[in-house]
């Protein structure tokens, strides 16, 4: 390998655990001034050398010209819809279906926020993204890989040589949505009505451009596709794909059963404007990985797992005041 090639190597590798610290644990280790003078570095050695050029390096995020359309993906594993609970008897009565369905007294879950934004696949091949998807009809979503590679918190490449298929939930922050709004509102432009409708309108972007100036994140909450997976439970798949530097969202809670899902669940209802990011809800999985498969879905959505709804915020949405006095 020649010096220059070693160069590269040991900058992109600095990148990128750099970007880990500040996107993925919010966590900044160096300076801004630091990052950029490293990132000008690898962009005028790939310049100079532009057969060293892969798309894993950290200089890659936004490089893609603007799309005609977006391609589309068939999900190997469909991307199923949670069904709903509205109220604590719906969770006890989900919790009693799956305990006589396993003939079990009882039964392990994980509760997780429900964030509210847009379901994505992502796909890596040999540790390195690959290509990333909406969840569409939960069989063909769209190929929107360009634009998810502009989200700093997708890790292009990953310590997993093995083809693995993650899922999450790409969101755009409150802040980052009330700022979005303001800068529309001065151009006269439409404004989006919440987070979740600007990341999605952002995602449908043709032009990978503007997705990148939109600030989006995202939380991995499951493994889809992973033939060399050997888990028992899906709290260890959270661990995992965490330890591959996925962000994950820290809040999720292993409950020994129902009594201290419900606790979780009734901890969070007055919670949730404490979050930088809309959540319209609480998941509950089931944990262990061989009851799932038991459990099996129907044909929209998995008999494991249920969303529980937060009543609709009564939407106090910050009047931007317009100065008509001028
Ligand atoms: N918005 C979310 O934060 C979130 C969404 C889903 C799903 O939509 C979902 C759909 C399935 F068919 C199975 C598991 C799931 O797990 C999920 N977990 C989450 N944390």
């Amino acid at each position: 390998m020649s010096q220059i090639e070693k160069k590269i190597n040991e900058l992109r590798k600095q990148l990128q655990h750099y970007n880990h610290q500040y996107y993925v644990l919010d966590n900044p280790s160096v300076p801004d001034a630091e990052y950029d003078r490293l990132m000008n570095e690898l962009i005028k050695l790939e310049e100079a050398h532009p057969e060293l050029i892969t798309p894993d390096s950290p200089t890659q995020r936004v490089g893609a010209k603007p799309l005609d359309v977006f391609e589309k993906v068939e999900h190997t594993t469909p991307m199923l819809s949670l069904a709903n609970a509205f109220d604590v008897q719906d969770l006890r009565d989900f919790d009693r279906r799956i305990r006589e369905s396993l003939s079990v007294d009882q039964v392990e879950y994980v509760a997780e926020l429900k964030i509210d934004g847009l379901a994505v696949s992502l796909r890596y091949q040999d540790g390195v993204f690959v290509q990333g998807a909406t969840r569409g009809d939960g069989s063909v979503g769209e190929d929107i890989t360009q634009n998810l590679r502009t989200v700093r918190s997708i890790p292009l490449a990953i310590n997993e040589t093995n083809p693995i298929e993650v899922r999450g939930e790409v969101f755009m922050p409150k802040q980052s949505f009330l700022k979005l709004n303001e800068k529309r509102q001065e151009q006269e432009l439409d404004l989006f009505a919440n987070p979740r409708n600007a990341a999605a309108g952002s995602l449908r972007q043709l032009d990978p451009k503007i997705a990148a100036e939109r600030n989006l994140d995202v939380f991995i909450y499951a493994v889809g596709e992973w033939q060399a997976g050997t888990s028992a439970t899906h709290s260890e798949h959270l661990q995992y794909l965490s330890e591959l530097g996925f962000k994950t969202n820290p809040e999720w809670k292993k409950c020994d059963n129902i009594d201290e899902v419900i606790q979780y669940v009734e901890s969070w209802i007055d919670r949730r404007n404490e979050l930088a990011y809309d959540i319209d809800g609480i998941v509950i999985k089931v944990d262990r990985l061989e009851y799932q498969d038991i459990l099996k879905t129907t044909a929209k959505s998995p008999r494991w797992a249920i969303a529980y709804k937060f009543p609709a915020e009564e939407v106090v949405t910050k009047l931007i005041d317009v100065d008509f006095s001028v």
